[in-house]
């Protein structure tokens, strides 16, 4: 498989002697939305930043649809929608130059957009259902209509692969379903996007595949195998609330079955039969 991201015992050290990530292997094919979890402080920011070229790896191999990182970047294969914290909003830019940026690599040297990078950003505002709110600035929108605006930029982009830091804190439900309805889109054309967040309950709807991090990559593959009870608890053992509903506590006939909840107080994750249960089950 040469395509999508492929990741071989990467190590990844910060300038102060932390090793964020050691030994960390996994692959990620072309065409799926895959979860990247862990608990605070496991390695997901880090591994986006390496994914980046932000951070240099110490040791170990990265090949982003069938080169290295250099040459993914090099060639505007990659694009990371950012955290809300990550962006100073009180910067002042319009909407549409935020989107306009992702046609930055594809420009000359004077970066002059040409009617081809402006139906680009027409096209990627439309996509995302903000061209209403191109002249306003950045820092006026709402939580997930900034969001959106950094979606627009990877489209804009032309990215193969985006790399999506917790997309749907502070936005309110309708628009996370919008966001999800985008990246399964953008999935069935083949994209790779990887998406970090801490939304367990959510993952099983809308994540082909999960990546779990701890220090280095515990788990990887679909989500049925993957998303398992015994991987979350390796996975985030102590931090998340476990309970296991079953007898007299969830049924008043002789049925065994279980229920298996995993909560840390946002969204619940429930198996059923030790299975993730999709929303529209
Ligand atoms: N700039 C930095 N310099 C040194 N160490 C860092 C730096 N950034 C992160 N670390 C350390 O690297 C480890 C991994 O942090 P990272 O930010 O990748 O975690 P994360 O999984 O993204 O966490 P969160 O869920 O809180 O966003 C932590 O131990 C953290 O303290």
């Amino acid at each position: 498989m040469s395509n999508g991201i492929h990741v071989q015992n990467l190590t990844v050290a910060y300038r102060n002697g932390v090793t964020a990530l050691r030994d960390a292997s996994f692959t990620v094919p072309e065409g799926s939305v895959t979860a990247l979890v862990g608990i605070n402080g496991a390695g997901k920011s880090t591994l986006f930043k390496a994914l980046m070229g932000l951070l240099p790896h110490a040791s170990g191999q990265v090949r982003i649809m069938g080169g290295t990182v250099e040459q993914a970047l090099a060639k505007n294969l990659v694009a990371y929608v950012p955290q809300a914290e990550e962006v100073d909003w009180t910067f002042p830019v319009l909407v549409e130059d935020v989107v306009m940026m992702g046609r930055y690599g594809h420009m000359g040297f004077f970066r002059r957009p040409r009617p081809i990078d402006r139906q680009a950003v027409d096209a990627a505002l439309a996509r995302v259902n903000i061209a209403d709110f191109r002249r306003r600035q950045i820092g006026e929108l709402s939580g997930g209509q900034k969001k959106r605006v950094f979606l627009a930029r990877a489209i804009a982009q032309e990215a193969r692969v985006i790399l999506l830091d917790e997309p749907f804190t502070g936005v309110d439900v309708q628009t996370e379903q919008a966001i999800i309805a985008l990246l399964k889109d953008m999935r069935d054309e083949g994209r790779v996007m990887l998406v970090s967040t801490h939304d367990l309950g959510s993952v099983p709807e809308y994540c082909d595949r999960v990546v779990m991090v701890k220090g280095t990559v515990l788990a990887h593959g679909p989500t049925e195998t993957t998303f398992t009870p015994e991987n979350l608890r390796h996975a985030f053992g102590g931090v998340l609330r476990h309970f296991v509903l079953g007898g007299a506590a969830l049924h008043d006939d002789a049925d065994q079955r279980a229920v298996d909840v995993f909560t840390d107080d946002e969204r619940p994750l429930v198996f059923y039969d030790q299975r993730p249960r999709r929303k529209d089950e």
